[in-house]
């Protein structure tokens, strides 16, 4: 029986982020009476939150602890490190602005992922510039260090293009679903179809331990850019607008019209690429090798340069089977919180540990 199946009859009384919590997990009887009981000691309206953001998969057996005022903490029990961590954020500045957006309570799951992460690449520019050949050759070059998130779009596949691996190919009912459903870190109408990139995408990298590169086009960037991840934004320019015209025909893949469309698009995206202030750096592509060289070299400096996650002090929390996790706390009042990003995306920072005897431990 899940936590929704006793829902109806609490319905009067409701608290946004305990009831999504049980709705969400699948708790113990005695969790839920305990819950009940809470719910009916408030003995106030309250109001059913929409859940949003990729939720973790149905588990039996949790313990959760509550984050200053913004989020819960939920351990899964006999879960693997990479999936045992999960934030419920229901005050979050993403929940704030959701809750404006849509005039709904919301709660938003994020992924706890382990490690100091260094900071997804946000790649954009005009179509045909060059930008998948230039991730195709680091990802060649460098296959342990890169992933690359695989966006969704409802357009056709190319001829050599490969669902779940160029894209993943869908309808577009189903992807305005997902998106409705908080499932996508961005989305965006590019060329008169509708691209985006999903949660999952970016887990799936983190999950590998890589770092993630994104290919978006510049209103995706501006959505990453508004939203709690911390990227690096590279916008990719041509030497000239022939240049780009030569090499968007000389890939041959789309009709005279598409070609027409996306060159028109190209105007726009360089005036905002190079003016908007979104991107960290531009980059012109001309000489390809050369290009590369310039890319390669900006990503080890920022890798160099990478935020270290602060020493951690305050939060901790146990979780069974002989294993701890450590949740990286605020450092001093007044300083944000170490763990990096949130709901629209993965929780980075997390620290786990094996350990003798489980319990609760101080740093
Ligand atoms: N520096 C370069 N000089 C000449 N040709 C190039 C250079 N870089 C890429 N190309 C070629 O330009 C064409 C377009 O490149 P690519 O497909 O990588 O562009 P893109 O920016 O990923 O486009 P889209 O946004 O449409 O996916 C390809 O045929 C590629 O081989
Ligand atoms: N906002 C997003 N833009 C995306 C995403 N995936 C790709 N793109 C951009 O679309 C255009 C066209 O791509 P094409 O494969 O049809 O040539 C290009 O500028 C990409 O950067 C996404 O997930 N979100």
């Amino acid at each position: 029986m899940t936590a929704s199946a006793i829902l109806p009859s609490v319905k009067r009384f409701r608290h946004p982020f305990l009831m999504a919590w049980m709705r969400a997990c699948w708790c113990s009887l005695i969790q839920r009476l305990m819950a009940i009981r809470l719910l009916l000691s408030l003995g106030r309206r309250l109001t059913i939150p929409s859940v949003l953001g990729a939720a973790p998969a149905p588990f039996r057996g949790h313990s959760a602890m509550v984050l200053g005022e913004e989020r819960l903490l939920v351990l899964k029990q006999n879960s693997s490190p990479d999936d045992c961590a999960w934030f419920l954020e229901f005050n979050t500045p993403f929940i704030k602005e959701q809750r404006k957006k849509l005039g709904v309570e919301v709660v938003a799951w994020s992924k706890g992922v382990e490690g100091d992460c260094l900071k997804p690449i946000v790649i954009s520019g005009p179509s045909g510039v060059g930008k998948g050949t230039l991730i195709s050759r680091l990802m060649k070059e460098f296959p342990s260090t890169f992933g690359f998130s695989v966006s969704h779009t409802t357009r056709s596949p190319r001829e050599k293009e490969k669902d779940g691996i160029h894209y993943h190919f869908t309808q577009k009912n189903a992807m305005e679903k997902d998106i409705t459903d908080g499932k996508f870190l961005e989305h965006a109408s590019v060329h008169g179809n509708l691209y985006g990139t999903s949660i999952k995408a970016v887990e799936a990298v983190m999950d590998e331990g890589k770092r993630c590169i994104l290919d978006i086009d510049v209103q995706g960037a501006k959505s990453v850019r508004a939203s709690s991840i911390e990227a690096i934004f590279i916008f990719i320019c041509p030497p000239s607008f022939e240049e780009l015209e030569k090499r968007l025909r000389s890939r041959g893949t789309e009709s005279e019209e598409q070609i027409q469309k996306r060159l028109r698009n190209a105007r726009a995206e360089l005036e905002e690429g190079k003016t908007s202030g979104i991107f960290d750096h531009l980059l012109v592509n001309d000489e390809f090798e050369s290009c590369y060289a310039d890319f390669k070299k900006l990503l080890c400096l920022e890798g160099l340069n990478a935020k270290k996650i602060e020493e951690i002090t305050s939060h901790s929390a146990s979780k069974e089977d002989g294993k701890i996790l450590i949740y990286c706390g605020a450092t001093e009042a007044g300083k944000r919180p170490s763990s990096i990003g949130g709901a629209p995306g993965p929780t980075t920072g997390m620290k786990i540990r094996p350990t003798v005897a489980p319990g609760v431990k101080e740093l």
